[in-house]
């Protein structure tokens, strides 16, 4: 039976006076992939702050069942090209919400780093400056970074938009292998492939939550 990470009981949420989120009742599976779709200025991003305690909701609540701290990866295009920063530092600073940005890093720290770096591919980039890398790799970067933070709860901001399909692959595939080892994972994505690989999905039009279920009954 597939266990309840996350529940989401009539959330209403946006920004300031403007509600985004309009009484959305979901849920997310435990230890699975759950695909977030809608057409642009839906709300998906607005529901993964939502979710990610980034953004709290005006009315309504959600419920985590003991993933700990979530790691919210946001859309590469909003982390400046020309950040002074190496490879290792960007995942590095996944610590932080552990150890505080002050301390230095300790002997797990560093063997949790190298880790998460080796499993999506960039250990070999860990002294490579961030602008001097390839979409694909900021991104898998960005993921490293949200791994760093060993949540059980890996919330990511269209991971693989704007990559080539050889990129793209390389990041469903890591996407895939983090659910299959117990990890919770939401993504927002424009592509219906994408979505289709998912366990589950979430349909948002124009912040209201349209349909939830397989990806097969909800797109099409
Ligand atoms: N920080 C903000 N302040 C005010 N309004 C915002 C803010 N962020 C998003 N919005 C508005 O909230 C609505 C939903 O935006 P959101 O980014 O959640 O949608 P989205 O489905 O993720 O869009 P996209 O696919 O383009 O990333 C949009 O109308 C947007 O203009």
């Amino acid at each position: 039976m597939t266990e309840t990470a996350i529940t989401v009981r009539g959330v209403s949420a946006g920004y300031g006076a403007t509600t985004v989120l309009h009484d959305i009742t979901a849920t997310v599976p435990r230890a699975r992939v759950t695909a977030l779709v809608g057409h642009n200025g839906s709300g998906k991003s607005t529901l993964l702050g939502v979710l990610a305690a980034c953004l709290t909701p005006s009315d309504g609540a959600v419920e985590h069942a003991g993933a700990g701290r979530p790691a919210l990866v946001p859309q590469r295009v909003h982390i400046p090209a020309a950040l002074p920063m190496t490879v290792r530092d960007a995942v590095a600073m996944g610590r932080w919400a552990h150890r505080g940005w002050w301390r230095p890093l300790n002997r797990k720290d560093k063997a949790v780093i190298a880790e998460c770096m080796e499993r999506v591919g960039v250990a070999h980039l860990a002294r490579r400056q961030l602008r001097e890398l390839s979409g694909g790799q900021s991104q898998r970067t960005l993921i490293a970074q949200g791994l760093a933070q060993r949540s059980g709860l890996l919330l990511l901001d269209e991971p693989a938009a704007g990559l080539d399909q050889d990129a793209q692959e390389r990041i469903m595939n890591i996407i895939d292998d983090l659910a299959g080892d117990g990890i919770t994972v939401v993504h927002a994505t424009h592509d219906p492939g994408a979505a289709r690989r998912a366990g589950h999905c979430l349909l948002l039009d124009d912040g209201r939550l349209v349909r939830q279920g397989p990806p097969d009954a909800i797109l099409h």
